[in-house]
Protein backbone atom coordinates (compact mmCIF):
# COMPACT_ATOMS: atom_id res chain seq x y z
CA UNK A 1 0.00 0.00 0.00
CA UNK A 2 1.35 3.50 -1.15
CA UNK A 3 2.35 5.88 2.08
CA UNK A 4 0.45 8.53 -0.15
CA UNK A 5 -2.01 9.48 -2.94
CA UNK A 6 -1.20 12.36 -4.65
CA UNK A 7 -3.20 13.68 -7.61
CA UNK A 8 -4.79 16.46 -9.67
CA UNK A 9 -8.04 17.12 -11.28
CA UNK A 10 -7.57 19.14 -14.49
CA UNK A 11 -11.51 20.32 -13.64
CA UNK A 12 -12.40 22.32 -17.30
CA UNK A 13 -8.67 24.62 -16.89
CA UNK A 14 -7.46 22.65 -19.72
CA UNK A 15 -8.49 21.72 -23.53
CA UNK A 16 -7.00 18.62 -24.98
CA UNK A 17 -3.91 19.57 -26.34
CA UNK A 18 -2.89 21.05 -23.31
CA UNK A 19 -4.17 17.84 -20.76
CA UNK A 20 -2.18 15.66 -23.17
CA UNK A 21 0.59 18.13 -22.85
CA UNK A 22 0.62 18.26 -18.82
CA UNK A 23 0.02 14.37 -18.76
CA UNK A 24 3.04 13.96 -21.02
CA UNK A 25 5.41 16.19 -18.80
CA UNK A 26 3.86 14.56 -15.53
CA UNK A 27 4.25 10.95 -16.28
CA UNK A 28 7.56 11.74 -17.40
CA UNK A 29 8.51 13.18 -14.03
CA UNK A 30 6.44 10.50 -12.38
CA UNK A 31 7.77 7.55 -14.28
CA UNK A 32 11.16 8.61 -13.29
CA UNK A 33 10.52 9.79 -9.88
CA UNK A 34 11.95 6.76 -6.88
CA UNK A 35 8.95 7.89 -4.67
CA UNK A 36 6.72 6.39 -7.62
CA UNK A 37 9.23 3.99 -8.54
CA UNK A 38 9.81 2.85 -4.65
CA UNK A 39 5.72 2.89 -3.95
CA UNK A 40 6.12 5.67 -1.66
CA UNK A 41 3.47 7.45 -3.86
CA UNK A 42 0.51 6.50 -6.25
CA UNK A 43 0.18 9.14 -8.37
CA UNK A 44 -3.18 10.24 -10.14
CA UNK A 45 -5.08 12.70 -13.24
CA UNK A 46 -8.30 13.76 -13.45
CA UNK A 47 -8.80 15.03 -16.65
CA UNK A 48 -11.99 15.98 -18.94
CA UNK A 49 -13.77 13.02 -20.28
CA UNK A 50 -12.93 13.67 -23.88
CA UNK A 51 -9.61 14.07 -22.97
CA UNK A 52 -9.33 10.22 -20.69
CA UNK A 53 -8.42 7.66 -23.36
CA UNK A 54 -5.16 9.85 -24.93
CA UNK A 55 -4.61 10.80 -21.18
CA UNK A 56 -4.53 6.78 -20.40
CA UNK A 57 -2.35 5.88 -23.17
CA UNK A 58 0.04 8.44 -21.13
CA UNK A 59 -0.60 8.40 -17.63
CA UNK A 60 -0.84 4.59 -17.57
CA UNK A 61 2.74 3.12 -18.59
CA UNK A 62 4.01 5.77 -16.27
CA UNK A 63 2.75 4.39 -13.37
CA UNK A 64 -0.54 7.43 -13.30
CA UNK A 65 -3.94 6.55 -12.31
CA UNK A 66 -6.58 8.00 -14.42
CA UNK A 67 -10.14 9.16 -13.35
CA UNK A 68 -13.13 10.44 -14.17
CA UNK A 69 -14.89 13.77 -12.75
CA UNK A 70 -18.09 12.33 -12.44
CA UNK A 71 -20.16 9.49 -13.10
CA UNK A 72 -23.63 8.27 -13.78
CA UNK A 73 -25.26 5.85 -11.21
CA UNK A 74 -27.39 3.48 -14.25
CA UNK A 75 -25.43 1.06 -15.83
CA UNK A 76 -27.37 1.83 -19.93
CA UNK A 77 -29.76 4.08 -20.74
CA UNK A 78 -31.86 7.00 -21.96
CA UNK A 79 -29.66 9.40 -19.90
CA UNK A 80 -28.65 11.86 -22.45
CA UNK A 81 -24.78 13.53 -21.73
CA UNK A 82 -24.23 11.03 -18.66
CA UNK A 83 -21.32 8.12 -18.36
CA UNK A 84 -22.01 5.15 -16.84
CA UNK A 85 -19.06 3.63 -14.34
CA UNK A 86 -19.33 0.71 -16.69
CA UNK A 87 -18.17 2.60 -20.02
CA UNK A 88 -15.75 4.22 -17.66
CA UNK A 89 -14.29 0.87 -16.43
CA UNK A 90 -14.19 -0.60 -19.64
CA UNK A 91 -12.18 2.51 -20.84
CA UNK A 92 -9.28 1.54 -17.79
CA UNK A 93 -10.57 4.31 -15.70
CA UNK A 94 -9.70 3.30 -11.93
CA UNK A 95 -11.13 6.30 -9.98
CA UNK A 96 -14.17 8.31 -10.14
CA UNK A 97 -14.51 11.49 -8.38
CA UNK A 98 -18.40 12.07 -6.71
CA UNK A 99 -19.92 15.41 -5.59
CA UNK A 100 -16.56 17.95 -5.85
CA UNK A 101 -18.42 21.27 -4.25
CA UNK A 102 -18.05 22.98 -7.71
CA UNK A 103 -20.49 20.22 -8.48
CA UNK A 104 -22.64 20.75 -5.44
CA UNK A 105 -22.62 24.20 -6.24
CA UNK A 106 -23.79 24.63 -9.81
CA UNK A 107 -25.07 21.22 -10.73
CA UNK A 108 -27.53 19.99 -8.18
CA UNK A 109 -25.26 17.23 -6.72
CA UNK A 110 -26.32 16.13 -3.54
CA UNK A 111 -25.67 13.64 -1.13
CA UNK A 112 -27.70 11.60 -2.30
CA UNK A 113 -26.88 11.59 -6.14
CA UNK A 114 -23.18 11.07 -4.28
CA UNK A 115 -24.22 8.12 -2.60
CA UNK A 116 -25.86 6.43 -5.68
CA UNK A 117 -22.43 7.12 -7.85
CA UNK A 118 -20.44 5.92 -4.96
CA UNK A 119 -22.57 2.51 -5.07
CA UNK A 120 -22.09 2.59 -8.85
CA UNK A 121 -18.41 2.88 -8.90
CA UNK A 122 -17.61 0.74 -6.46
CA UNK A 123 -19.64 -1.95 -8.32
CA UNK A 124 -17.57 -2.05 -11.26
CA UNK A 125 -14.67 -2.08 -9.29
CA UNK A 126 -13.79 1.64 -9.65
CA UNK A 127 -12.48 3.83 -6.38
CA UNK A 128 -14.21 6.42 -6.08
CA UNK A 129 -12.69 9.95 -4.95
CA UNK A 130 -15.60 11.26 -2.78
CA UNK A 131 -15.41 14.48 -2.14
CA UNK A 132 -16.64 16.12 1.04
CA UNK A 133 -16.49 19.27 3.40
CA UNK A 134 -17.76 22.04 5.39
CA UNK A 135 -19.51 24.94 3.62
CA UNK A 136 -18.59 27.71 6.25
CA UNK A 137 -14.98 28.53 8.04
CA UNK A 138 -15.96 27.52 11.85
CA UNK A 139 -14.45 25.14 14.67
CA UNK A 140 -12.77 22.15 13.64
CA UNK A 141 -15.36 20.29 16.05
CA UNK A 142 -18.57 21.54 13.61
CA UNK A 143 -16.06 20.66 10.35
CA UNK A 144 -15.86 17.14 12.05
CA UNK A 145 -19.03 16.68 12.72
CA UNK A 146 -20.48 18.11 9.69
CA UNK A 147 -17.58 15.89 7.81
CA UNK A 148 -18.82 12.81 9.16
CA UNK A 149 -22.40 13.45 8.39
CA UNK A 150 -22.02 14.01 4.99
CA UNK A 151 -19.16 10.85 4.47
CA UNK A 152 -22.37 8.24 5.56
CA UNK A 153 -24.71 10.36 3.87
CA UNK A 154 -23.16 9.77 0.67
CA UNK A 155 -22.04 6.08 1.72
CA UNK A 156 -25.95 5.00 2.74
CA UNK A 157 -26.67 3.29 -0.34
CA UNK A 158 -23.07 1.28 -0.78
CA UNK A 159 -23.73 0.76 3.33
CA UNK A 160 -27.61 -0.39 2.31
CA UNK A 161 -26.55 -2.50 -0.38
CA UNK A 162 -23.06 -4.20 1.53
CA UNK A 163 -21.32 -3.31 -1.19
CA UNK A 164 -17.63 -2.81 -0.64
CA UNK A 165 -14.42 -2.00 -1.85
CA UNK A 166 -11.76 0.79 -1.40
CA UNK A 167 -12.70 4.43 -1.47
CA UNK A 168 -10.47 7.78 -1.24
CA UNK A 169 -11.95 10.22 0.97
CA UNK A 170 -11.30 14.10 -0.37
CA UNK A 171 -11.92 16.35 2.65
CA UNK A 172 -12.34 19.68 0.52
CA UNK A 173 -12.88 22.37 2.87
CA UNK A 174 -15.71 24.43 0.81
CA UNK A 175 -14.17 28.16 1.64
CA UNK A 176 -10.34 26.81 0.96
CA UNK A 177 -10.95 26.10 -2.73
CA UNK A 178 -10.13 28.39 -5.30
CA UNK A 179 -7.93 30.27 -2.63
CA UNK A 180 -4.67 31.74 -2.33
CA UNK A 181 -3.81 29.58 0.72
CA UNK A 182 -4.94 26.22 1.47
CA UNK A 183 -7.14 25.87 5.33
CA UNK A 184 -4.76 26.06 8.18
CA UNK A 185 -2.64 23.12 8.95
CA UNK A 186 -4.46 22.33 12.30
CA UNK A 187 -7.63 22.76 10.96
CA UNK A 188 -7.04 19.84 8.06
CA UNK A 189 -5.08 17.66 10.68
CA UNK A 190 -8.12 17.90 13.15
CA UNK A 191 -10.72 16.79 10.24
CA UNK A 192 -8.60 13.99 8.46
CA UNK A 193 -7.68 12.50 11.52
CA UNK A 194 -11.00 12.29 12.67
CA UNK A 195 -11.87 11.00 8.97
CA UNK A 196 -9.60 8.67 9.42
CA UNK A 197 -10.23 7.13 12.71
CA UNK A 198 -13.69 6.99 11.84
CA UNK A 199 -13.08 4.31 8.97
CA UNK A 200 -10.50 2.44 10.08
CA UNK A 201 -11.65 -0.94 10.51
CA UNK A 202 -14.48 0.04 8.26
CA UNK A 203 -16.13 -3.43 7.48
CA UNK A 204 -17.32 -2.55 4.10
CA UNK A 205 -14.76 -0.28 2.83
CA UNK A 206 -11.07 -1.37 2.90
CA UNK A 207 -8.15 0.25 2.54
CA UNK A 208 -10.29 3.75 2.90
CA UNK A 209 -7.78 6.68 2.20
CA UNK A 210 -8.31 10.49 3.64
CA UNK A 211 -6.31 13.09 1.50
CA UNK A 212 -6.63 16.48 1.66
CA UNK A 213 -7.71 19.18 -1.38
CA UNK A 214 -8.31 22.89 -1.16
CA UNK A 215 -5.39 25.48 -2.24
CA UNK A 216 -2.96 22.47 -1.75
CA UNK A 217 0.46 23.09 -2.95
CA UNK A 218 4.02 22.75 -2.67
CA UNK A 219 4.96 23.17 1.30
CA UNK A 220 1.58 21.69 2.78
CA UNK A 221 1.89 17.85 2.62
CA UNK A 222 5.49 18.00 4.70
CA UNK A 223 3.50 20.26 7.64
CA UNK A 224 0.10 17.44 7.55
CA UNK A 225 1.91 14.49 6.58
CA UNK A 226 1.00 12.67 9.93
CA UNK A 227 -2.54 13.06 9.47
CA UNK A 228 -3.35 12.33 5.67
CA UNK A 229 -2.71 9.90 3.20
CA UNK A 230 -2.34 12.24 0.14
CA UNK A 231 -3.48 15.64 -1.62
CA UNK A 232 -5.74 16.38 -4.57
CA UNK A 233 -4.80 19.37 -6.36
CA UNK A 234 -6.01 21.83 -8.28
CA UNK A 235 -4.75 25.28 -9.74
CA UNK A 236 -1.08 24.45 -8.03
CA UNK A 237 -0.54 21.18 -10.36
CA UNK A 238 -0.84 23.35 -13.41
CA UNK A 239 2.69 23.63 -13.37
CA UNK A 240 3.94 19.91 -13.60
CA UNK A 241 7.52 21.16 -11.84
CA UNK A 242 5.04 21.77 -8.82
CA UNK A 243 3.80 17.99 -9.02
CA UNK A 244 7.26 16.98 -9.11
CA UNK A 245 8.16 19.18 -5.69
CA UNK A 246 5.20 17.27 -3.84
CA UNK A 247 6.71 14.57 -5.30
CA UNK A 248 10.05 15.13 -3.57
CA UNK A 249 8.68 15.67 -0.42
CA UNK A 250 6.47 12.62 -0.60
CA UNK A 251 9.67 10.61 -1.22
CA UNK A 252 11.66 12.86 2.01
CA UNK A 253 8.79 12.14 4.25
CA UNK A 254 8.51 8.17 2.89
CA UNK A 255 12.48 8.05 3.63
CA UNK A 256 11.99 9.85 7.05
CA UNK A 257 9.07 7.04 8.10
CA UNK A 258 11.31 3.79 7.02
CA UNK A 259 13.91 5.14 9.17
CA UNK A 260 12.31 5.35 12.04
CA UNK A 261 10.87 2.08 11.56
CA UNK A 262 13.95 0.50 11.31
O1 LIG B 1 -11.04 21.44 -5.84
C1 LIG B 1 -9.85 21.14 -5.77
C2 LIG B 1 -9.37 19.80 -6.14
O2 LIG B 1 -10.44 19.02 -6.51
C3 LIG B 1 -8.85 22.10 -5.34
O3 LIG B 1 -8.70 23.09 -6.29
P1 LIG B 1 -7.71 24.29 -5.97
O4 LIG B 1 -6.46 23.67 -5.40
O5 LIG B 1 -7.47 24.95 -7.29
O6 LIG B 1 -8.38 25.16 -4.95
Amino acid sequence: MPRFTIGSSLKMYFGHRRQVEWTRRVAEIASAHPAVRDGVVEPFVIPTFPSIPAVLDLAAPAGLLVGAQDVHWEDAGAFTGEVSAAELAELGVGLVEIGHAERRAMFGETDSSAARKVHASLRHGLVPVLCIGEEERGEHASAVEACLRQLEACLAVARHEGTGGTIIVAYEPVWAIGQPEPAPDVHIRAVTRALRAHLSGDGLLHHARVIYGGSAGPGLLTRIAPDVDGMFLGRFAHDPAAFGAILDEAWKIGVGDDSRAL
